[in-house]
């Protein structure tokens, strides 16, 4: 069977949907290609269900807590984990439906199931059926990359997917890897009351970051009683399941945790090895991204690639925001761009580690004349009031131009305070302008002016 269609979006992830509701509405006939579910990654087995999860762990936190503020909890918090599903599926499902529901009610377009490929630059394949496009938008996505260490053919071992149908609490999980998925699910289940060690290959946490936040994050997590192995090379995995074994051979010295459940989170790689890309000629990089341009279009004409599959970001804002520019340039005539984008991301352990821009060693190997302003969050009030001091904000200034080149905000609400920042530097405006602007009291935020009327000259370290 053949179809044809003006335009065609393979994939329902975070960028997909969105497109594919604006393309219908300019009147071309469309297609949405999925291969399992709608909503993607973050919808089904990212994002949402490990964030209704940090709540259930938070809960769980604090209520072990609740005397520190006066408050009889009536003995051991103890966690069921098979409401902590639920209530996480019930969340996840209930956006994947609303996700469903949208595409069902879009005027010209038709939802496909199945796994596309492609046949010519204008043809792709789903099961027995041909379809053609002018005009074909990739929002393949990313899965978890599972590096060939020695045993990980025969060893029993978990990634994000898998920890979603995991029903059992694990007596030990060891993680491999300590950034993003490792830190959300090893404090998560440290909270639900596991044990939980992190094997990290680099010798200092989360390297892309200031050392002092690295430094403050391992603190956090220690406090709470999450063993971390860094530095740990060359590694191998052995055991059965429920006695698995990860081993750093190349570790000074030589190093291995024994767990009942391996969780590996190292990283994740693009959904374009089955794509049949060469067939249309879609060129990718060495690590299997498509190749984009600063508007999402690929080398082929009428290929677009949108989302995590082009490597320009690794976020659902970030795929979002590629929706945004490509249907900017082609229905708005608006000329977006990916590069007038400012990074910007959370961390969400608790408390979450919000970041824009550059961290201060970043903007001095970039040679900016950088002055920084750190308050910590036990000097914030609002902090203080909830019992949650932990962390610290961090701004980093261009001396010469007034401009706020980046911040760091470890602490309680950063991830939203964060944002009056954001703001500021998409504004292209100076520093100044937070300093002189009047903040709420008593909230995070408060402190930001207070943190930029206190800016040193950084020191290369
Ligand atoms: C555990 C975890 C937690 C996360 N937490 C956050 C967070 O808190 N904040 C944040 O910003 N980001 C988070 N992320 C990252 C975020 O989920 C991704 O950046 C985002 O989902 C990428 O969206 P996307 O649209 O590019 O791709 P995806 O959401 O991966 O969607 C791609 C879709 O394409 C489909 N597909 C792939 N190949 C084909 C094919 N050949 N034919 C048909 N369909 C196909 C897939 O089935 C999938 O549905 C998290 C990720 C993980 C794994
Ligand atoms: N809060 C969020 O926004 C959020 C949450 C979860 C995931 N994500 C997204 O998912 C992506 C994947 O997250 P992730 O944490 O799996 O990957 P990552 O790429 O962020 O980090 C992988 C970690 O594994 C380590 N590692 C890699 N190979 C190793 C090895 N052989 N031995 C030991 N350690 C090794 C790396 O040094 C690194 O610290 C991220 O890029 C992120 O964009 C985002």
């Amino acid at each position: 069977m053949s179809q044809r269609f003006d335009a065609v979006v393979v994939g329902a992830g975070q960028a997909g949907p969105s497109l594919a509701a604006r393309l219908g509405e300019s009147g071309r006939k469309v297609a949405v290609i999925e291969r399992k579910f709608v909503g993607g990654t973050c919808v089904n087995t990212g994002c949402i269900p490990t964030k209704a999860m940090v709540a259930s762990a938070y809960v769980a936190h604090m209520s072990r807590r609740a005397s520190d503020y006066g408050v009889d909890s009536g003995g051991d918090t103890k966690v069921d984990i098979d409401r902590v599903w639920k209530r996480t599926r019930g969340i996840s499902e209930r956006s994947r439906n609303n996700v469903e529901k949208w595409l069902a009610g879009m005027p010209n377009v038709s939802l496909i199931r199945g796994h596309a490929t492609f046949e010519s630059p204008n043809t792709l394949r789903v099961g027995d059926m041909q379809i053609e496009a002018g005009e074909i938008f990739l929002n393949v996505g990313g899965r978890a990359t599972t590096p060939d260490f020695p045993g990980i053919d025969t060893v029993p071992y978990l990634t994000n997917v898998g920890m979603m149908d995991l029903r059992d609490m694990p007596r030990h999980l060891v993680i491999v890897g300590g950034s993003y998925i490792g830190l959300e699910f090893g404090q998560m289940f440290r909270r639900f009351g596991a044990q939980v060690s992190i094997v990290e290959r680099s010798e200092r946490l989360l390297p892309r970051e200031d050392p002092e936040v690295s430094a403050a994050v391992v603190d956090i997590l220690q406090g709470e009683g999450i063993a971390f192995h860094l530095g740990a090379e060359c590694i191998e995995l052995n055991g059965t399941a429920g006695d698995v074994g990860v081993l750093a051979r190349c570790a000074q010295p030589r190093m291995e945790v024994r767990g009942t459940h391996v969780l590996i989170a190292a990283g994740r790689r693009p959904n374009t090895d089955t794509l049949g890309l060469e067939k249309a000629g879609v060129a990718t990089d060495k690590h299997g991204y498509i190749v984009v341009d600063d508007q999402c279009r690929t080398n082929v004409e009428g290929i677009w690639a949108m989302g995590d599959c082009n490597g320009k970001g690794a976020f659902t804002h970030t795929s979002y925001n590629d929706y945004e520019i490509v249907a900017a340039n082609l229905l708005d005539s608006e000329p977006r761009r990916i590069s007038d984008r400012i990074e910007a991301y959370a961390l969400f352990i608790d408390p979450p580690l919000a970041r824009v821009g550059l961290t201060e060693q970043g903007a001095l190997q970039k040679g900016y004349n950088v002055r920084v302003g750190v308050r910590p969050m036990a000097r914030v009030g609002r902090a203080i009031e909830r019992g949650e001091t932990h962390g610290f904000m961090k701004v980093i200034v261009d001396g010469d131009t007034g401009k706020l080149l980046g911040a760091a905000i470890l602490g309680i609400n950063g991830d939203e305070a964060i944002h009056s920042l954001l703001d500021v530097m998409y504004a292209k405006a100076p520093y100044s302008t937070v300093t002189h602007a009047v903040h709420i009291h008593p909230t995070i935020a408060e402190l930001l002016p207070t943190t930029l009327q206190d800016l040193k000259v950084a020191v290369t370290s």
